[in-house]
């Protein structure tokens, strides 16, 4: 296999060209739906507004009248939200409230503070305001937001609240998502201990399950916890066979470069196949990505900054596709200036953690983490993005950057 790195783009050209979702569905309560994918078009069976109702407080009239020489109306009833409303009876006005049905033979509300109520009669406080109030005002007709049989929200969109409450507002309790996206995930590193233990000579506190749990959850998956392996070859294939048997992927952190003690790469090619390695990008070039039988293994490299941001570059749009998520799944950009000066370019594509703040006139400006360093897990809560600076490139303060934020929809 050439071992030349490739451009970003290609790789994750790549991952998604070779991608495929999870079919399988399940049902879901709606308190349980958030954040999940949408399997089955919800398609409303009932008008939104169920039937045409007052938008505010006041007195429902048939407008008519208002134009027949009439300057009081008897009230007829009085309608409340959540009670029912006989018909109008003619010429006079019901009392009514906000998100009350109109009677029948009203198709205007006038709001209470146009009109005085004397002896159960109502009048406008101006009468000669009465021409200006239009038909249907104030009414919100029946069907005018969602029409029955209208198709509310399409499979592939990830559930937000405002989707569910969309759901609940046409009555349906349950709906059909794609189910979870099972990731396994194994930290690879003699020097690894779990957090909470103590530190002999060489050891470091292992970051990378954690961080990898947490973005993984973040994006709504079922985590495989395989835990550490050492830089031993048969223990790698071992955790590794096991690992792709139970999952739909496996992300492995560490023991991807070329040294005797990275195992990962030929572990995989050994059990099944390595389809891509050496990206062209700064931090994680060693990114290795192949399978076993058909689960899909991607393996990054050990140092958490790099873990991040291929975890954004790669596995994020890989798990989108995953799950069924139909859009465009690579990560959103932000036209900004740069607010450094970057003088020395690597021949890859560096994505650099950074920081986007708008000035007072609405430019948004990028900031730079002041290390380069791939191990300096700092510069990821500092950053709330990456800035893509193209290969070869010089940059001074002004210049034109393209920024990715952590945080993006899907
Ligand atoms: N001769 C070369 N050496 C290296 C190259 C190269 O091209 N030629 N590439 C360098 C680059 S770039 C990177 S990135 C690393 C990638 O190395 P590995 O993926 O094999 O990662 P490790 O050596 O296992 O770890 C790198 C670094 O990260 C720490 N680490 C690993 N796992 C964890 C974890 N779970 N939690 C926290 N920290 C972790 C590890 O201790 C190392 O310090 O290779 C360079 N070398
Ligand atoms: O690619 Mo390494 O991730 O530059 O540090």
């Amino acid at each position: 296999m050439d071992d030349r790195p490739i451009p970003v783009a290609q790789a994750c050209g790549y991952l998604l060209e070779q991608a495929h979702s999870v079919n399988e569905t399940e049902l879901v309560t709606l308190n349980k739906a958030l954040g999940r994918v949408l399997a089955v078009p919800i398609i409303s069976p009932i008008d939104l507004p169920v039937w045409d109702q007052s938008a505010m407080d006041g007195y429902a009239i048939n407008s008519a009248d208002l134009t027949a020489n009439q300057t009081d109306w008897s009230i007829s009833q009085r309608i409340a939200a959540g009670q029912a409303s006989a018909p109008l009876l003619p010429h006079t006005t019901a009392r009514i409230f906000t998100g009350a049905p109109l009677p029948i033979g009203a198709n205007t509300v006038i709001v209470q503070e146009a009109c005085q109520v004397n002896d159960n009669r109502m009048q406008l406080i101006d009468s000669t305001m009465s021409a200006a109030i239009k038909p249907g005002a104030n009414v919100r007709r029946r069907g005018e937001d969602v029409a029955n049989g209208q198709t509310l929200i399409t499979p592939g969109t990830r559930l937000q609240p405002q989707h569910l409450a969309l759901i609940a507002a046409v009555g349906i309790d349950a709906i059909s998502v794609y189910r979870r996206v099972r990731v396994a995930i194994i930290a690879s590193g003699d020097e690894l201990v779990p957090p909470g233990q103590s530190l002999n000579a060489g050891q470091i506190y292992n970051s990378n399950s954690t961080l990898l749990t947490g973005l993984l959850t973040q994006l709504e998956c079922d985590v495989l916890e395989c835990g550490q392996v050492n830089d031993n070859r048969a223990a790698t294939e071992l955790l590794l066979t096991q690992a792709a048997a139970n999952a739909d992927l496996v992300i492995v952190s560490g023991g991807v470069s070329v040294g005797d003690e990275d195992h990962v790469r030929p572990a995989i090619a050994q059990l099944g196949t390595v389809e891509l390695t050496q990206v062209a990008m700064r931090p994680g070039k060693p990114l290795v990505f192949g399978h076993i039988g058909t689960t899909p293994i991607l393996a990054t490299p050990g140092n958490p900054v790099s873990l991040f941001v291929t975890f954004h570059l790669f596995a994020r749009p890989l798990i989108l596709v995953m799950q069924g998520i139909l859009g465009i799944v690579t990560p959103p950009t932000i036209p900004a200036r740069a607010a450094f000066n970057w003088s020395k370019p690597d021949k890859r594509c560096e994505y650099h953690r950074a920081r986007l703040e708008w000035t007072d006139a609405g430019q948004a400006m990028v900031q730079v983490f002041p290390s380069r360093s791939s191990a300096a897990i700092t510069s990821l809560t500092w950053a709330n993005g990456l800035v893509m600076i193209p290969p070869h490139t010089t940059l001074i303060e002004g210049d034109a950057v393209t920024f990715l934020p952590f945080y993006s929809p899907l």
